[in-house]
């Protein structure tokens, strides 16, 4: 045993209860991490930790807290009714609850017989309303919250919900709560806590946030980070397949089908690829085309949420084979021990969740294996811009073998109901929207996706009308009229399985036959069309845009001129820094902010 990670080395004595929790957890000695970050946090220092991912920082943080909740409880002076001594943030309702049980598994140690430490989730339920997380908040009187920022902002704004006696605040996964999409609610909340409490920041990834750690009024933190010479852990294995768009689903089957493995997470783009292939997938099952002793499961952002807590405890337990299709949602802190198996169909919009991806296996010191399907052509330069960042991936190098009848059966699954029809259409058009996200624009570019092969993939029978398509793909690329399939397909005989969807599309056809005037047709037609893309490529918007853009190019040159600059070259500079700064905000924002698709 490393001597120096004994937890009897640590600077001071951990309450006995905790101890023998840690002994019961079967925890011999402290990760790298924990021995120091501990001492700190417990001690009165600020934290900003980083950690490689499975590294064991939720213990790091949890018994600090305790530590401190519980020297408040025995201080003598009772907790005043509406009243809290901690609170821990993390972005995902999942994450929230595995913290909670962490939580919960020391406290099942503590000897509780005069006052008892107790925790509360306030994550978004539809079956819980704020008001409900505030009545059972009075009523049981926990020191420990855990929740999500956006949910925690609403609890703390309730008149009977009391703030000031906060003395310990911990953002898990910090570089994501303090990205655009949460940075707002984040400051709010930190915002209503007391200045003099102790904050600590803690993520595999944490240097992302640059700047945004200061935002969070730490005093003097202390910088905890536990490197290697790879951003990864070393018992996780990363490897990479080149392949065609149109052989992914192949070679997905083939991995799912043949590699050993315990449990396997594979992350798709978007929630409507999971829902999509997940269902194909299960008639895959159904028919017998993949293992029978495999369970497959779906996650995604879109579920309730005590679906998807639901979903992840029963892969959890599960005692077969067991696959669970998912988003991003799923990518950060989720602990999962067994899982051995990481798949992404396709790599993620930035570098730091292509590690968090990764790193929910080859967690503490076990081995997992990551593999990556990077489509061929452009995208392998996706190789190098990771080893720049310290990620090394090796090739491997499977030779494809397409599965027995796997277009057919896929064909035919597609056109016994219109409804995975437009399912396809529309994870394929998410696809593109996602693909435009990408933080490495210069290797993920719209005009080198291959949009027929991705059509291919998702199973389209004909290309949709999207203007990424008209704009990217040349005309003779383009299959006549766009379609995949010879012949051609009489689309109004198209019919959905649902009766009722059935129903109402007979009546809307019928409508569309009736009107007589051609105009008024092809107006309607467009509306129609519209859906697939919300981009617009009217004259009129073009016009707006022309005429804005202008505004805006005016109002820095004006800022510019002010700022008095002398030097023509300078002046020049300081124009093409603004506009290229101001684009980068804007990418930023779009890649980090909108995560409606996940
Ligand atoms: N001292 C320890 N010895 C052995 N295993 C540990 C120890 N501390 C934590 N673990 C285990 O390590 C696993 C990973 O821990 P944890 O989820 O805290 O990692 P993390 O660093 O927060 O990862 P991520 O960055 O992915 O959120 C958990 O299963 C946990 O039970």
């Amino acid at each position: 045993m490393a001597r120096s990670l004994s937890w009897d080395n640590l600077k001071y004595e951990l309450q006995p209860w905790i101890r023998t929790a840690i002994d019961a957890m079967g925890f011999e000695i402290m990760t790298p991490v924990q021995a120091s970050t501990i001492p700190m946090f417990s001690g009165n220092k600020d934290v900003v930790v980083e950690s490689v991912t499975g590294s064991g920082k939720t213990i790091a943080f949890t018994i600090p807290i305790l530590e401190k909740v519980v020297k408040e409880v025995l201080s003598g002076s009772p907790l005043k009714r509406g009243h809290f001594y901690s609170l821990i943030i993390s972005p995902t309702r999942e994450l929230s609850k595995q913290i909670q049980d962490v939580v919960e598994a020391f406290l099942a140690y503590y000897p509780s017989e005069s006052c008892p430490i107790k925790s509360q989730l306030i994550v978004g339920t539809s079956s819980c309303s704020v008001r409900d997380d505030v009545s059972k908040f009075l009523e049981n009187a926990p020191q420990i919250l855990i929740g999500t920022p956006g949910r925690v902002l609403d609890f703390m704004k309730a008149s009977t919900v009391k703030t000031s006696s906060c003395g310990v605040v911990v953002l898990d996964e910090a570089d994501r709560l303090l990205d655009v999409s949460f940075e707002k609610d984040v400051e709010s909340i930190l915002g209503m806590l007391p200045k003099q409490r102790r904050t600590g920041l803690f993520s595999a990834t944490i240097s992302s946030a640059g700047n945004q750690i200061y935002r969070t009024g730490m005093r003097n933190p202390v910088k905890i980070a536990v490197k290697s010479k790879v951003q990864n852990p070393e018992s996780l294995q990363i490897n990479y397949i080149v392949v065609k768009p149109e052989e992914k689903l192949h070679h997905l089957l083939n991995i799912i089908n043949n590699m050993r493995y315990r449990k396997c997470i594979v992350y798709f783009p978007t929630c409507q690829a999971v829902t999509y292939f997940y269902s194909f997938l299960k008639h895959l099952s159904d028919i017998s085309k993949t293992r029978d002793d495999l369970e497959v499961y779906s996650l995604h952002g879109k579920l309730q949420t005590n679906s998807r807590i639901g979903t992840l405890a029963k892969f959890s337990t599960s005692l077969n084979i067991a696959v669970l299709l998912t988003t991003d949602v799923a990518a950060r802190g989720i602990d999962i021990p067994e899982v051995d198996l990481v798949l992404q169909f396709d790599p993620p919009t930035n570098a730091e969740m292509f590690l968090h991806r990764c790193g929910r296996t080859g967690r503490a010191n076990r081995a997992g294996k990551a593999i990556t399907f990077i489509n061929c052509g452009r995208e392998e330069d996706y190789i190098d811009f990771l080893g720049v960042k310290n990620i090394s991936l090796g090739e491997l190098e499977i030779s494809f073998r397409p599965v027995d009848e796997l277009g057919v059966i896929f064909k035919s699954w597609v056109l016994q109901d219109r409804a995975r029809f437009e399912h396809g259409i529309k994870a394929y058009a998410a696809f593109i929207r996602y693909y435009s996200k990408h933080s490495a624009s210069s290797i993920f570019r719209l005009q080198s996706l291959d949009y027929v092969g991705l059509a291919k993939l998702y199973g389209l029978i004909r290309l949709p009308r999207m203007p990424e398509i008209t704009k990217y793909m040349s005309a003779d690329a383009t299959p006549s009229e766009g379609w995949l399939i010879d012949p051609p397909l009489d689309l109004d005989h198209f019919s959905y399985l649902n009766k009722q969807m059935e129903r109402a599309r007979q009546e809307e056809l019928k409508k569309t036959k009736e009107i007589s005037d051609k105009k008024k047709l092809k107006s309607e037609l467009k509306k129609k069309n519209a859906a697939w893309s919300n981009k617009t490529t009217s004259k009129e918007t073009r016009k707006e845009r022309k005429v804005k853009l202008a505004e805006k190019r005016k109002a820095i040159e004006q800022k510019i001129a002010e700022a008095g600059s002398e030097d023509e070259s300078d002046g020049e500079e300081d124009w093409k820094d603004l506009v290229r700064r101001n684009k980068k905000a804007k990418t930023c924002s779009q890649i980090q902010g909108d995560f409606s698709d996940l």
